[in-house]
């Protein structure tokens, strides 16, 4: 059996631990240093900026992981360090520190110290928690329809839409598969045998027993007020009178289940100090999000580029390099204009506040932090990036990337997969006669089909694999760790399954087909190798007749 994670709780307690052990030797360190220098004056100045770091960070850390005592003495003696301070001063500030640092030791041994010490840190609750992040895209749906015309119908396009589907002929079955597993959307018929309005009566059943409404789409032959009331009364948000287009249905459904989370926000935090850093990367995973810490500012850059943060949480005072130092160098260069940074300090003085933010900060928060007010600071400003940059990268009309985001994309994972070794496939995908469908059915028909066979390619690759809409009717997937044949077959069965979609224009009803060149990393090694040879194989599969996947091979080009 595996363990359970630790609480957060639990992480404090070690965090604490931790951080009074390393305090202590660190501590001892810094009066054999200051005793030392003490007979030459010269090495007293070299020493005080040091020293003045180290009661300032002290200061901050040990009031966030809740040693007020600790952090009281350290402000003490930071203050003795801006004026001029006698040896004695000093000396009295580090004998004083290093006997409460042995208080703190013992009351940590005793159980009773560490609860009441770790009231005071942990005494917030996250009311911001995220859902668990749906790891696929396959969504379950019940659908209860005792009428067979269109059931096979709808079937067929939720599972080529990459959905599972449970038909139900009766509502007393649904009822109670409901109970036992609860589906991501329901499409229900409303007339049944033992009953006009059966099929509303049973949902609302179910949203008094369980307290909530399910997300349904109702089906029924009635377009009249009371029917439709009596829909919006058991919580229903879609309805459709009979007969139903299926795409249209599929549309309906993809809106209905909750958008997928692009995955947790993503903050890099940046902190000479380990505890003061695994402290707030604590805080902010804890509220869902996902923390990578940084202890050397000259590391920063490459974990910038390796983790593509949402946002950037920096220590004002560092050695080798201060967070002002950091953010300015940060942001003179321009992919990381846009990523928000939030300096973390001890620092009160909102004058060096102000200066500090000329740098292009966006906020300043001062240690130690409410855990509150750390995470809606970073969450909102996390999320303004996320949704500017998706604004930017997406075409606004399939949600899909748009061409030069996907080249950047593919790009970098191809680095990646060079550094691990791994192979990738590319399929680049055409929409076939598509002037036609356009000059028949009209731009809007077009339009439709367009955002039709994005869905499919949204709902059935994997999330880690690159789509992007490349130009009008033309699309380019990057599938990660796959070898051309295996990506031939997935591409053929979206091909197959986009083939049976039914579209209407008017009371028309017309098919579309795609045809699709596949290429392969490493045998093509840069992304322009891989699109040229992915072309090739388009273009094969157009002079072939189209409605098919070409492979080409590395040595065609
Ligand atoms: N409705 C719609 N049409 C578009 C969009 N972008 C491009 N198109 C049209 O897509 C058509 C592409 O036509 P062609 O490149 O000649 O290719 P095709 O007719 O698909 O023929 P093959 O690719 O050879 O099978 C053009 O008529 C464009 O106007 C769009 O966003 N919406």
């Amino acid at each position: 059996m595996s363990k359970p994670a630790p609480s957060l709780h639990d992480k404090l307690t070690q965090l604490r631990e931790r951080f009074i052990e390393q305090l202590s030797s660190r501590l001892v360190q810094i009066a054999e240093q200051w005793q030392q220098s003490c007979s030459c004056p010269e090495e007293q100045t070299r020493l005080a900026p040091e020293l003045h770091r180290f009661f300032h960070s002290l200061k901050g850390t040990g009031r966030s992981l809740g040693f007020e005592r600790l952090a009281m003495l350290a402000d003490q003696a930071e203050e003795a360090l801006t004026t001029v301070p006698t040896r004695g001063d000093i000396d009295a500030y580090i004998t004083h520190l290093l006997q409460q640092l042995r208080d703190e030791q013992q009351h940590l041994r005793s159980h009773h110290g560490q609860q009441q010490a770790l009231a005071a840190v942990n005494s917030f609750e996250l009311t911001n928690q995220v859902e668990p992040l749906r790891n696929k895209r396959q969504r379950l749906i019940y659908l209860c329809d005792d009428e067979p015309e269109q059931v096979d119908q709808l079937i067929h396009h939720l599972r080529c839409f990459g959905h599972e589907v449970v038909h139900f002929l009766d509502t007393e079955s649904f009822f109670n598969a409901v109970l036992n597993r609860r589906p991501d959307a329901v499409i229900m018929d409303v007339q049944f045998p033992h009953g006009q309005t059966a099929g509303t009566e049973t949902l609302t059943s179910l949203k008094k027993l369980t307290g909530q409404p399910l997300p349904a789409i109702v089906l029924s032959a009635h377009s009249d007020f009371h029917s439709r009331l009596s829909a919006v009364r058991a919580g229903c948000s879609g309805y459709f009178t009979k007969p139903v287009k299926p795409l249209d249905l599929m549309l309906a459904v993809d809106e209905l289940t909750a958008p997928i989370a692009e995955g947790p926000l993503k903050v890099l935090v940046v902190d000479d100090e380990p505890e003061a850093a695994a402290y707030h990367a604590v805080l902010l995973e804890e509220a869902g999000m996902l923390a990578h810490q940084v202890h050397h500012p000259t590391d920063a850059l490459a974990a910038l580029e390796r983790f593509n943060p949402d946002l950037l949480l920096v220590d004002m005072y560092m050695p080798v390099c201060s967070g002002e130092e950091l953010a300015t160098i940060i942001r003179q260069q321009p992919e990381y204009l846009g990523l928000p940074i939030i300096y973390l300090s001890s620092e009160t003085d909102s004058q060096k506040q102000v200066s500090a933010m000329a740098a292009g900060v966006e906020a300043f928060i001062t240690k130690p932090v409410q855990p509150e007010d750390l995470i809606s600071a970073v969450q909102l400003r996390a999320e303004r990036l996320r949704l500017l940059r998706s604004l930017m990268s997406r075409d606004s009309m399939t949600g899909l990337y748009n061409h030069s985001t996907t080249t950047e994309l593919i790009s970098k994972a191809l680095a990646q997969a060079h550094r691990e070794k791994s192979q990738h496939a590319m399929a680049m995908i055409d929409i076939d006669n598509f002037k036609q469908v356009n000059d028949i059915h009209g731009h809007l028909a077009g339009d439709q089909v367009i955002i039709t066979l994005a869905r499919l390619l949204k709902s059935r690759l994997r999330l880690s694999d690159i789509i992007g809409r490349y130009g009008g009717e033309e699309f380019v997937v990057l599938l990660k760790s796959i070898n051309a044949e295996k990506a031939a077959e997935l591409i053929d069965s979206l091909r197959n399954d986009f083939s049976l979609v039914d579209f209407h224009a008017g009371d028309v009803r017309f098919r579309c087909t795609f045809s699709a060149g596949i290429s392969s990393f490493p045998e093509q090694p840069s992304t322009e190798s891989l699109r040229l040879n992915a072309d090739q194989a388009l273009y094969r599969a157009k002079r072939q007749g189209r409605n098919q996947v070409v492979t080409e091979l590395a040595n065609d080009l």
